[in-house]
């Protein structure tokens, strides 16, 4: 099932135009700078900005030449920067405000559930006006949740949050696409945010997508906005292992067919689950399961064969799939691990010549360190 849409949004002095397909599952980040038009875009999609366009969800039609399906019947859910509660509400009649409202072959079975992974159980008694930033977050993320929309929309949902709120709602946005089980778009401008929920980004530009890639993609260009502030990094998902009584704790990545033509034999550390593993160290107490590790391309080294009498635990069969001169004798790989799992490697051009490396290369990653997401 895919999304299509295309939007033209003209302004006084700004126009949107935008046309894009995309898979309607998991979540899309809606990546750019301020006044790029992430937030014109989401209110096209909802039917909230009436313009020239189209937008098919599967093979539901919610505008056309011919048709306009007003707002309040298209079946999203909408998440703005500062949550609108009822504030003369309690938390349960704002979280049932929809719900209430939908047929009952339409209603959600599963609303205790998201109501108690929301950790709102214990304030559904609380007027909406005692919230704090981040409960009222949840709250109207739970409400948006059980309309049992068919598309979530969420506008920079955290970013009217202190650190702590932020801290305390990420995790949950994490599990928020299987919990949905709906396709999310994010309105973002926080690398961060991106990393961690992403499965696909559009990079907007003066109300136009510069790219419609996959993460690993969107990660993989070199001079990305995503990098505008920080190093070039890599993400990797996979599920987090029960540590070991030596305290390494193993991370499985790559369940799927990998693809890079790395010889199945080469792979060192084979798991049951996944094509790969990786060791982390200092994460005793971490959750089991889903988890992304990120991976600084300036903490991996490359060798030519597996490298014995050093501290490096992490070696890993790799291909090289590009190189990109970054300047000032520096040289970006991009390095294929089994999976289809993808890290960057920052080398100097010296070494690239002394490995003579080039794509299609095989080699091993050295990775000197990982940053799990959590
Ligand atoms: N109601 C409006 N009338 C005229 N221009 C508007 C209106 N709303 C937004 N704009 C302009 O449209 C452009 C895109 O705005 P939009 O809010 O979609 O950007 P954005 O990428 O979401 O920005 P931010 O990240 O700062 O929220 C901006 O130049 C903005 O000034």
């Amino acid at each position: 099932m895919t999304i299509k849409a295309a939007f033209k949004v003209q302004r006084a002095r700004f126009t949107l135009d935008v046309n894009f397909e995309l898979p309607a599952q998991g979540v899309t980040a809606l990546f750019g700078p301020s006044g790029c038009g992430k937030t014109t875009l989401l209110r096209a999609m909802a039917g909230l900005e009436r313009c020239p366009g189209h937008f098919w969800l599967g093979e539901q039609c919610w505008q056309d030449q011919h048709l306009f399906v007003p707002v309040h019947k298209r079946r999203l859910g909408y998440v703005f920067q500062e949550a609108s509660l009822f504030a003369h509400l309690s938390v349960q009649r704002n979280l049932e405000y929809g719900w209430r409202r939908l047929p009952q072959a339409l209603r959600r079975d599963d609303k205790e559930q998201i109501i108690d992974w929301l950790g709102l159980t214990p304030l559904l008694a609380q007027g909406a006006a005692e919230l704090s930033g981040g409960q009222r977050q949840r709250v109207a993320i739970g409400r948006a949740l059980l309309s049992s929309p068919e598309l979530l929309l969420l506008d920079e949902p955290l970013s009217a949050l202190d650190g702590k709120a932020k801290r305390e709602i990420l995790p949950l946005l994490e599990h928020l696409s299987a919990q949905a089980k709906v396709p999310i778009f994010y309105v973002t401008h926080a690398p961060e945010e991106v990393e961690r929920l992403a499965d696909r980004v559009l990079l907007m530009e003066q109300g136009q997508i510069k790219h419609n890639d996959s993460l690993q993609q969107a990660l993989a260009r070199p001079h990305s906005l995503l990098y505008k502030d920080d190093e070039v990094a890599g993400i990797i998902s996979g599920q987090l292992r029960p540590s070991l009584p030596d305290g390494r704790v193993p991370f499985d990545y790559g369940a799927g067919d990998s693809g890079t033509g790395v010889d199945e034999a080469d792979v060192g550390e084979l798991s049951d689950a996944g094509a790969g593993r990786i060791w982390l160290t200092g994460h005793e107490g971490a959750v089991m399961g889903a988890a992304r590790l990120r991976i600084l391309a300036s903490d991996v080294s490359v060798a030519l064969a597996p490298v014995t009498c050093i501290s490096i635990v992490n070696q890993l069969p790799a291909q090289v799939l590009s190189m990109t001169d970054m300047g000032q004798g520096r040289v970006l790989l991009r390095l294929s691990l089994k999976g289809g799992e993808q890290i960057p490697a920052q080398l100097s051009a010296y070494s690239i010549a002394q490995l003579d490396l080039k794509i299609g290369s095989n080699c091993y990653a050295l990775i000197k360190a990982a940053a799990l997401l959590v």
